[in-house]
């Protein structure tokens, strides 16, 4: 029998970064610390031909076929885990992994107790699945308000991880060397349902995670955003810039609260003497990013993929400069392990208007579809639809202190990242998912 139809084009995709030259491996060796991996080691983890299959395509499924699907993107499947539907009973099975995918074997000297909060959000799981694959031990503390298990659950069981249901509202007791405090709804839609959360989340978590470093004397990462910055009458934004936030309008509980968790983390420091580090992360995209987060990327490959009108809000002048998930993994742990305490941006000065963004979005949804000789039934418009309130009219991070005190530059183009993207999200699509 043949293998189910899949989405993936026949020849390996070769990624090249900003240069031209092929990206191989993320990360680097800086500051006493490796953060190097093999790219393909970590897309095994995000990037799979499918994600659930149908109970009787599994028996014709030979191992060696997937293997060699896989093998377009990944060195196998032997590390992954299978999700199961059974259309007669419309039940899903999910099986173990038969092994993990290997973790460095590090000396106890070297090997780090990382806590990661909000460590099965988007952002979140792809520093952990760094951070694994690495040889550290993990801590996720999550309380699935919108991040979800399964971007982290390839790790479930490994004597190197342990997830915990926790709201960083409640303080957590752990020992632990490193914290990246990343727990808050990001999404504009998420974090405006319900403002008083998340400025309690900002500021209460905040609180109890600088707590917890100040005990344990572990170092503290907080990831604060460009939204600090409002709606900027300074472009590009540098650090030093103070920002210009509209303190009572809809996205005040998220620009505000990542303020007062900027001024509280200085508070511990100069107070404490906690050890910190804050990086100010611009816009970010990638393979599990939440589909129907509401956020740009992910609205335009889902709408562009369904081939549904993609949403332009206001007239699309609004400027945004876009981040690949890697780029920013790459700059949280060079910033984490590098003497660096003063707020970093951490971005990627590609900037575009939202106009010109659509028209690319759809160009590379076109060609991947091409590619996998997809027909569309026509070419979907852009349709334009109310501007929302406070939306910064510009942004684009001045990432000069990141070069100078980290030695990082964003390495992927903007064009390769989204490819990936649209394959993710084509590969959910394919299985029904998304
Ligand atoms: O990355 C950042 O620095 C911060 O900004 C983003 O907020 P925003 O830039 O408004 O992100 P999106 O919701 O993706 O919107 C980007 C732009 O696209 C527009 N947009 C969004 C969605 C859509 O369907 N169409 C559309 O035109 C928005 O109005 C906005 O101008 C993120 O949501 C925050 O998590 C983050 O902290």
């Amino acid at each position: 029998m043949s293998p189910p139809a899949n989405d993936m084009p026949a020849a390996p995709i070769k990624t090249l970064d900003k240069d031209g030259k092929e990206i191989t491996t993320v990360g680097f060796q800086r500051f006493g610390f490796d953060s190097e991996v093999p790219l393909d080691v970590l897309r095994s983890l995000y990037l799979r031909p499918h994600y659930v299959l149908k109970a009787n395509e599994l028996e014709s499924l030979s191992s060696a076929i997937e293997e060699s699907s896989n093998a377009q993107f990944t060195q196998g499947a032997a590390y992954q885990s299978k999700s199961i539907y059974h259309p007669d009973t419309k039940g899903i099975s999910y099986t173990t992994l038969s092994r993990f995918p290997p973790v460095k074997l590090l000396p106890p000297s070297e090997r780090k107790r990382i806590l990661v909060t909000g460590g099965a959000g988007f952002v979140g799981s792809h520093l952990v699945d760094r951070l694994m694959i690495l040889g550290h031990e993990i801590t996720v503390i999550d309380n699935f308000f919108t991040g979800s298990k399964t971007t982290v659950s390839h790790w479930i069981g490994h004597p190197n991880f342990e997830m915990v249901r926790h709201d960083v509202v409640e303080p957590f007791m752990i020992e632990c060397d490193q914290i990246y405090h990343l727990a808050c709804p990001a999404s504009p839609p998420h974090y405006q349902f319900n403002a008083v959360k998340t400025i309690k989340t900002s500021f209460m978590g905040t609180l109890n995670m600088l707590g917890l470093a100040k005990r344990t004397k572990a170092r503290f990462l907080i990831s604060s955003t460009s939204e600090v910055y409002g709606d900027p009458e300074v472009h590009p934004q540098t650090e030093d810039y103070w920002g210009h936030v509209n303190p009572i309008g809809p996205r005040a509980c998220y620009d505000e609260g990542k303020r007062v968790a900027e001024t509280l983390t200085y508070g511990f420091q100069r107070q404490d003497g906690v050890d910190v580090r804050v990086a100010r992360i611009f816009n970010t995209y990638g393979p599990r990013m939440n589909p129907y987060d509401g956020r740009v990327v992910s609205n335009f490959i889902v709408q562009a993929l369904k081939g549904e009108d993609m949403t332009v809000y206001g007239d699309g002048t609004q400027t945004r400069s876009f981040q690949y998930i890697h780029d920013l993994v790459d700059g949280m742990i060079a910033l984490m392990n590098s003497d660096e305490s003063r707020p970093v941006n951490i971005g990627n000065g590609d900037e575009f208007t939202i106009g010109d963004f659509a028209k690319l979005v759809r160009e590379i949804v076109e060609k991947v579809q091409d590619e996998d000789g997809v027909k569309r039934a026509r070419r979907v418009e852009i349709k334009y639809e109310p501007i929302p309130t406070d939306d910064p009219q510009k942004r684009r991070p001045d990432t000069t202190r990141a070069k100078q005190s980290l030695q990082w530059q964003p390495r992927w183009t903007v064009r390769m990242g989204l490819e990936e993207m649209v394959r993710y999200y084509k590969a959910k699509m394919a299985e029904g998912s998304l």
